[in-house]
C-alpha cells in the first residue's frame, strides 16, 4: 500500500537529516513541508514563538497534547536540560509510530516520553502514571474541540500551578472559539495573543499564552 503523509515525511527525515542533530530534522521537515507536502507540523514562523516562550517559561514539566510526527516535542526538547520532564500525548497509533522515529532520529528518545491514548482518559492518570503534581508549560496542539474541555480537566485535576503557562496552536485556523473565550474572560488566567499564520501558509493563525493566575472563582461577567 501507498506510503502515508507521515511515512513521507519521516522518509525525509532520515534522508535530509543528521542523526542526534534536533536543528536538522527541523530543517528538513520544515523543508518538506515547503517543497514537498503540506503538514500540520506547529512550523517554523510559529515554532519561533513557541522556542521564545518555552525559554522565557524555562518549565522542568512539560505536557504536550497532539505529537503528530514530533516536531514540536523536538522544537520544545532541544531547549531544555536533560532533567526535564516531558510528556506528549498522541491518540493516533500511526502519528505516534512515526513521531517516535523522529525523535530518536533526533537523538530525544531519553528525554520525551511519548504515552498514546485519549487526553481525556490520560491527563486524571498523570499524577499517578508519572508521579508529576503540576506542570510547568502545556502545549496544545491536539484536536481543537477538546482544549477547552481539556485545560478545565487539567484545573480540575489540580494539573497547574501559579505561574503554569499554557500555549494553544491554532487559535484562529482551524480556530478554537470558546476555548479562547474560557481563558479570555476566565479571572484564574491572564491571556495573549501571538498574531501569526498557519504553518507554511500565508493564512492568518496564532498561537495564545495563558497564564495560570491560582486557584481563583468567579468568572469576568
Ligand atoms: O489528527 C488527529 C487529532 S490530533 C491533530 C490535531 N491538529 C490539527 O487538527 C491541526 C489541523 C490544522 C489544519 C488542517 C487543515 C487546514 F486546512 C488548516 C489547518 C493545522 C494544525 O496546526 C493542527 O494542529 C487524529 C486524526 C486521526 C485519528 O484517527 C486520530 O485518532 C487523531
Ligand atoms: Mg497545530
Amino acid at each position: 500500500t501507498r506510503t502515508s503523509r507521515p511515512q513521507r515525511l519521516l522518509q525525509a527525515v532520515c534522508i535530509n537529516a543528521v542523526r542526534g542533530n534536533p536543528d536538522s530534522v527541523i530543517a528538513a521537515i520544515d523543508h518538506f513541508c515547503q517543497n514537498q507536502e503540506w503538514a500540520m507540523n506547529v512550523g517554523d514562523e510559529k515554532g519561533a514563538i513557541l522556542d521564545s516562550v518555552v525559554m522565557e517559561t524555562s518549565p522542568s514539566t512539560v505536557l504536550e497534547l497532539g505529537t503528530y510526527c514530533g516536531y514540536s516535542a523536538v522544537r520544545i526538547m532541544r531547549l531544555l536540560p536533560p532533567a526535564t520532564r516531558f510528556i506528549t500525548l498522541e491518540m493516533n497509533p500511526d502519528y505516534a509510530a512515526v513521531a517516535r522515529q523522529v525523535i530518536q532520529h533526533a537523538g530525544l528518545q531519553d528525554k520525551v516520553c511519548l504515552v498514546e491514548g485519549k487526553s481525556a482518559d490520560l491527563i486524571p492518570k498523570m499524577a499517578d502514571m508519572f508521579g508529576i503534581r503540576t506542570f510547568d508549560f502545556v502545549f496544545f496542539d491536539h484536536w481543537k474541540d477538546c482544549y477547552l474541555p481539556d485545560i478545565r480537566l487539567l484545573e480540575d485535576c489540580g494539573l497547574l500551578d501559579q505561574g503554569s503557562v499554557v500555549l494553544a496552536d491554532n487559535v484562529l485556523c482551524p480556530g478554537a472559539p470558546e476555548y479562547l473565550d474560557y481563558v479570555r474572560s476566565s479571572l484564574r488566567f491572564s491571556s495573549r495573543f501571538y498574531r501569526s499564520h498557519l504553518e507554511y501558509t500565508r493564512v492568518l493563525d496564532g498561537l495564545e499564552r495563558s497564564e495560570y493566575l491560582g486557584h481563583r472563582d468567579a468568572q469576568r461577567d
